[in-house]
């Protein structure tokens, strides 16, 4: 390769290019910097425009500032700088660069490596303060030894300071949550599936301070369930060690969170409401484990070729009602610039869940309020997020924080050619725009089960009683960390 001596040319060789330096920061007094750090004869350390550089024995590469965990310096002014770097099946571990500078001065070392970590982070906060819950038989039971080898590693190279904890029963999660110090932490990373993320946020809601909680304490999942769907969402990934790089780097994201009243219960969802063909496919097919993610296709296939419906009557608020509505406003949503800092105002502490708007499914339907049979209901579908499980992006134009779910229907007796088509378009990504799929962004509503003694209703992938239910969404109630501090990691519309 040729280097060129080119001022922002990342690749250029230091050691014939005059430094480049940075303009003082007078307003944080920085000394000034060089981008470049000569540390041996045919070595160099520069800052480039989106990685570190590193030159040695005229061999460059460069390390994503995305992929710095930490760098420290020493008092005789070497630099050593830890970082995740990619390793095999698309997952990081992570590595050392150590160098001693040329002459060692330990002001420019330690200016410099501060330079770095600016890079590093950007708006994301340090060294954040974890604590991790370990479901220990969450998916396949692999959760404590996956924390070991492929998240820990990340999480204390980055320097993070962390509190390990096991769930020991279910619904411990929850009693953690409710108890917890929240001034002690920012996140909690659940080392699990979609259940113990469910927890922690009911756990935050039980509590007096519940707005507070739920504010300050960003949930975070480390894949190791089943369901896997937060991380797919917000870190971009379901592995592990990607997803604690992810965590790592997070940006703080409001994230809306449901109020889900049934019976004489509230509970909070964050991922999905299902009621119809997706509900009984994920919940009577546990006896198909054995076939892995295949049952999903399986379950779904023999369903639809039944032209099974699922009456119900339907009562909707909706927000935005034709599908070009959706797509503007995602639209206008994504084409914001990535939100670097929460700005949601701090609740007090004395502030707990917000009233409900609408009344529970005890109380009278709301007036304006209109209850609409669907006696050929196949799915019902609202989702707060994109992706279900991987490659399943069932609700492309969903926002984190704006105030809706998503909302999918199908009718049951469509053509069962149709029917195929749909679930091979949900891969494809082309489900949206499919005729017979009605999809809608909608902040409040009431199912009413009809003719159906017995069925299935998944609550962010877990069955509830067969009854009634009523939601409503509470506007950028709780708080994730995301890559982009707005939108989910999938394609949207
Ligand atoms: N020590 C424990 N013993 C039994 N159950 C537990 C324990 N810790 C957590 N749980 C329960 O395990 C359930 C599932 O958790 P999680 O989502 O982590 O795993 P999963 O494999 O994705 O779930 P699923 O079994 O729903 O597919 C939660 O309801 C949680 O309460």
């Amino acid at each position: 390769m040729t280097l060129s001596a080119g001022g922002d040319d990342p690749f250029r060789d230091p050691s014939s290019a005059p430094r480049a330096r940075q303009p003082p920061d007078d307003a944080r007094g920085e000394p000034d910097v060089p981008d470049t750090l000569a540390v041996g004869r045919h070595a160099s350390l520069s800052l480039g425009t989106d990685a570190l550089i590193v030159l040695e024995d005229k061999a460059t590469r460069s390390i994503p500032f995305f992929n710095i965990l930490w760098a420290d310096h020493g008092d005789d002014g070497d630099v050593t700088i830890q970082y995740a770097q990619p390793a095999a099946k698309k997952s990081v571990r992570p590595a050392i660069v150590s160098y001693k500078l040329d002459k060692p001065d330990s002001r420019l070392a330690e200016a410099w490596v501060a330079r770095l970590l600016d890079r590093a982070y950007g708006p994301s906060q340090r060294q954040k303060r974890i604590k991790v819950l370990i479901n220990p038989f969450g998916g396949q039971g692999g959760a404590v030894k996956t924390y070991h080898k492929s998240v820990a590693p990340i999480l204390a190279a980055a320097r993070c300071e962390l509190d390990v904890q096991k769930t020991e029963h279910q619904g411990h999660g929850i009693e953690i949550a409710q108890n917890m110090d929240i001034d002690a932490y920012d996140v909690v990373a659940c080392c699990s599936g979609d259940g113990i993320p469910h927890e922690v946020w009911n756990g935050l809601a039980k509590r007096q301070d519940a707005a507070r909680a739920l504010h300050k304490m960003a949930v975070a999942q480390l894949p190791c369930g089943s369901g896997n769907a937060a991380s797919l969402n917000f870190n971009g990934t379901d592995n592990p060690s990607l997803a604690a790089l992810a965590i790592v780097k997070g940006l703080r994201t409001p994230l809306d969170l449901s109020s889900v009243s049934q019976g004489n219960d509230r509970f909070l969802s964050f991922l999905s409401q299902s009621v119809g063909i997706v509900a009984e496919t994920d919940l009577a097919t546990e006896h198909l484990r054995w076939m892995g993610s295949a049952r999903f296709t399986w379950g779904f296939l023999v369903r639809l070729i039944n032209k099974t419906v699922y009456p119900a009557d339907i009562a909707i608020q909706v927000e935005h009602a034709t599908k070009s509505a959706v797509r503007s406003a995602y639209r206008t949503e994504a084409s914001k610039s990535p939100r670097a800092f929460d700005d949601r105002p701090v609740p007090s502490s004395s502030t707990g869940l917000p009233e409900l708007k609408h009344g529970t499914i005890n109380d009278p339907l709301p007036p304006d309020w209109h209850l609409v049979p669907h006696s050929h209901l196949g799915n019902f579908y609202a989702g707060n997020i994109a992706y279900m499980s991987p490659g399943a992006n069932f609700f492309p134009a969903s926002l984190p924080s704006d105030g809706c779910l998503d909302l999918v229907r199908i009718r049951g007796d469509i053509p069962r050619h149709t029917a195929i088509k749909t679930l091979l378009a949900v891969e494809n990504n082309t489900f949206f725009d499919l005729e017979h799929v009605d999809y809608q962004k909608v902040c409040a509503y009431r199912i009413i089960p009809r003719h159906q003694k017995t069925g299935y209703i998944s609550i962010d992938g877990e069955r509830v009683a067969f009854e009634p239910f009523q939601v409503e969404v509470h506007r950028g109630l709780g708080t994730v960390l995301s890559r982009s501090g707005r939108l989910c990691e999938a394609k949207g519309v």
